[in-house]
């Protein structure tokens, strides 16, 4: 246990009991604009919570701080499945903010993913101003959309006639629908494996507060020869307009083990009699549908950021992924917030794989780690942070051969929230 003064009162920074939890939660919902959810929701929750790295801020005896993280395998470019602290539930009591509560805390959670021997940390951001000075770039971006499915129709790849599409209950289908999920987890840079149990059932999760008028949850799966190659979960909400129906699919997931298979589920989704709208969140920017659609427009897709990435090691972080041409470079890395990190790091790889040491020898571009943690899953481009000022190229080819070598033909993406 340690104490942390900040401006005006001694706050204690510690873990948590579990006979905290509930208060700890309490107080979360309240920093989070007074958020409700269901006693279902807040137990996956629970579960899910590793006691042993939940830090909690005090003042006497009311908590005033959360910030969590999970043990998650998270894939780099190349497919290497590579330890990362997933920080969430963070949270600073309205009554106690801007008084370097969250600084105290994200220091100390560094620190400690750093004895774990993790090299990255990853969030997803309730804000994008708030991580950028603990060093976390965003690296992942996702795409909405508000389909016109009376409008705009879908060209589907060959082989999508060959796969069948049938409704199925969510839960008598979660295994079959997980295999799914992990045998897509080493392709795309962002994903996260579900090595601990919980995480698959946050998918079903379907309370009835919750729906806001749309249907239970539906699910149907993607078979090909009896197997299950894929599985998309949405409700449905009907509506009447001065025309007719227009109605609206709300997409929650989907998945495929092929273009064919995902194509398929795509299709049936365009096609549900009665919608007139398919809304889909937080989607891969390069998912195929986008190219497939007759009218990308009269989809309204929208961009935002989704996983910000901060390397905690960088050695370990950049050694931990494949380059997509060889590439040796000397990074001059500004890291004011884990020092340990400061300094030139000389970084060699190839597709095969990579090292990265530190080095005395001259930079040939200098960044700070949060361009690092922005560029690491091949989403942004080094160029373009270079273009924008925030990284500079001190030996002239550097950035064109160093931005080539950590670009990525997959964009990233986080599966889902956490
Ligand atoms: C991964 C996740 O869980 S994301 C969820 C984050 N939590 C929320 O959004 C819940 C609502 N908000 C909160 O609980 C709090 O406002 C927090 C956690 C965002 C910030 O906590 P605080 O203790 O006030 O932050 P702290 O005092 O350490 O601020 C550090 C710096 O960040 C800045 N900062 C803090 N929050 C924000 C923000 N929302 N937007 C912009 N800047 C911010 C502060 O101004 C300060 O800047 P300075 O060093 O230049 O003075």
């Amino acid at each position: 246990m340690t104490t942390d003064v900040t401006a005006g009162s001694a706050i204690e920074l510690r873990g948590l009991r579990q006979d905290e939890w509930d208060a700890a939660y309490d107080h979360l919902l309240r920093a989070f604009g007074g958020a409700t959810e269901s006693a279902e929701e807040r137990a996956l929750w629970r579960e899910l919570t590793e006691f042993d790295r939940f830090l909690t801020a005090w003042d006497g005896d009311e908590v005033v701080g959360t910030a969590g993280a999970f043990s998650f395998r998270m894939t780099m470019p190349g497919g290497a499945a590579v330890p990362a602290a997933g920080v969430t539930m963070v949270s600073v009591a309205a009554t106690h903010r801007r008084r370097g509560v969250l600084t105290s805390m994200m220091r100390r959670q560094l620190e400690d993913v750093r004895r774990r021997g993790e090299p990255l940390a990853v969030l997803m951001a309730s804000e994008p101003a708030i991580y950028g000075r603990f060093g976390y770039g965003a690296a992942a971006f996702q795409v909405s959309a508000e389909i016109d499915i009376s409008r705009v129709s879908l060209s589907v790849p060959e082989g999508t006639d060959g796969v069948r599409v049938r409704y199925a209950e969510p839960g008598a289908v979660l295994d079959a629908c997980e295999r799914v999920y992990a045998a897509n987890v080493p392709r795309r840079p962002g994903m996260l494996a579900r090595h601990r149990p919980g995480w698959e059932r946050m998918g079903l999760l379907d309370a009835e507060s919750d729906r806001d008028g749309a249907s239970a949850l539906q699910c149907v799966v993607a078979e090909r020869d009896g197997q299950v190659v894929g599985f998309a979960r949405f409700r449905t909400k009907l509506g009447w307009g001065p025309s007719g129906h227009d109605g609206t699919v709300l997409l929650q997931e989907l998945a495929g083990l092929d273009p064919a298979a995902e194509a398929a589920l795509w299709r049936f989704l365009f096609g549900i009699d009665l919608m007139s709208t398919l809304k889909v969140r937080g989607r891969p920017v390069d998912e195929a549908w986008q190219y497939q659609v007759s009218d990308i427009r009269r989809c309204l897709p929208r961009l935002r950021d989704q996983l910000y990435v901060r390397p905690v090691e960088v050695g370990a972080a950049l050694a931990a992924r494949t380059y997509q041409v060889p590439v040796d470079v000397v990074l001059e890395v500004e890291d004011s917030f884990c020092p340990w990190n400061e300094g030139r790091w000389r970084l060699t790889g190839d597709a095969k794989g990579a090292v990265c040491e530190r080095t005395r020898d001259a930079a040939d571009l200098a960044l700070s780690v949060r361009e690092l943690g922005a560029a690491c899953l091949g989403g942004v481009s080094l160029a373009g942070l270079a273009a924008a000022g925030r990284v500079r190229e001190l030996r002239q080819g550097a950035l064109q051969e160093a931005a080539t070598a950590f670009g990525s033909t997959v964009a990233p993406w986080a599966p889902h929230g956490f």
